[in-house]
């Protein structure tokens, strides 16, 4: 069976009926749990679970009217009656972090804070999760040294693993990362990049979701080398409103040719909050690495304050 047909089968097989899940969701709270987490992360609620089973909800459109541009724009893909509550779960149920690093160009080092909170979840394709947790080699299936890898890699939780299945399932491309990005104000961005790292292989797919505030994603082509007596040509530029629910499949030659970026913005509705999902595949342990690195980092963990309606530091609770 080829990977895609494998993953459309997946995509069509019947969730667990009602029946099945009420015991599982409604004896006790179900959790996702991993050593590595902060706290236990929740299932998907019944309600939010059943209603993402019918996404995506429009069909994709595709963009790729300019050069080396090919997206698919889904608009949105998570059904409207649930894309506020998987925000909210989202935001309340993840722990994040606000990463800083050091960057070092010759003798100059500089101070980096990430103007937004992060987190991550997944493995590169040279390892996979066990059923109880651990790292397995892909290929042996023996476990992995416990030397490959730095950092300690984290299992997709329930609640965006669900996601992920239907996102490939829809996409005809697998992943085996999940990133997540929470804007809190109009004051937190993300600058003009591309995700072209080697260890996403060449041409790498990256499923984009927004939930919640509205918020510009532009896109603007790299700089162009003239060609014989002809000055470069006029790089070409978008702007996608990008609403909750919306998803944007960047594919093809995009990475290699496009940045993107979210720009601060001033008063809107930016300071309601927005969350970003991506869906990548890493190919090499060097990318679990560079994920975990400039996602979780060293800092300590945030997490949604409803009372306060902020992110606070967490305080890990004493037992
Ligand atoms: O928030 C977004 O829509 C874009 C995020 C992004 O480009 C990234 O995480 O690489
Ligand atoms: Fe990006």
């Amino acid at each position: 069976m080829s990977k895609r047909a494998q993953t459309l089968d997946s995509f069509f097989s019947p969730p667990p009926t009602k029946k099945q899940r009420s015991v599982a969701t409604l004896s006790t709270q179900a959790t996702s749990k991993h050593h590595t987490y902060a706290f236990p992360v929740p299932h998907l609620p019944a309600e939010i679970y059943d209603t993402l089973g019918f996404a995506p909800a429009t069909e994709g459109k595709a963009i790729n009217d300019q050069p080396d541009l090919d997206l698919l724009y889904f608009q949105p893909y998570v059904p409207k009656d649930v894309e506020k509550d998987l925000f909210c779960f989202l935001r309340q149920e993840l722990f994040f972090y606000r990463v800083q690093y050091k960057i070092k160009r010759g003798p100059v080092e500089t101070q980096i804070n990430t103007p937004r909170y992060t987190t991550v979840f997944g493995v590169d394709d040279s390892s996979r999760f066990a059923e109880d947790g651990s790292l397995l080699d892909s290929k042996t299936g023996k476990p992995i040294p416990k030397d490959r890898y730095k950092c300690q890699p984290r299992p997709i939780p329930q609640c965006l693993d669900f996601l992920r299945q239907i996102t490939e399932g829809s996409t005809g491309e697998t992943y085996n990362f999940c990133l997540v990005n929470y804007y809190a104000s109009g004051n937190d961005s993300i600058s003009y990049h591309s995700d072209d790292e080697r260890f996403l292989g060449k041409d790498p797919a990256i499923a984009s979701f927004s939930l919640g505030a509205k918020r510009d994603f532009l896109m603007k082509h790299k700089p162009m080398p003239p060609s014989d007596n002809e000055p470069a040509p006029e790089a070409k530029r978008l702007k996608l409103p990008l609403a909750s629910g919306d998803m944007i499949l960047m594919r093809g030659r995009t990475q290699s040719n496009w940045l993107h970026s979210i720009p601060k913005r001033k008063g809107g509705e930016s300071d309601r909050g927005r969350i970003n999902i991506t869906f990548r595949k890493a190919m090499v342990k060097g990318g679990t690495e560079n994920y975990y690195q400039y996602n979780v980092g060293v800092g300590g963990v945030y997490q949604w304050d409803e009372k306060k309606k902020e992110m606070l530091p967490w305080v890990k609770p004493e037992i």
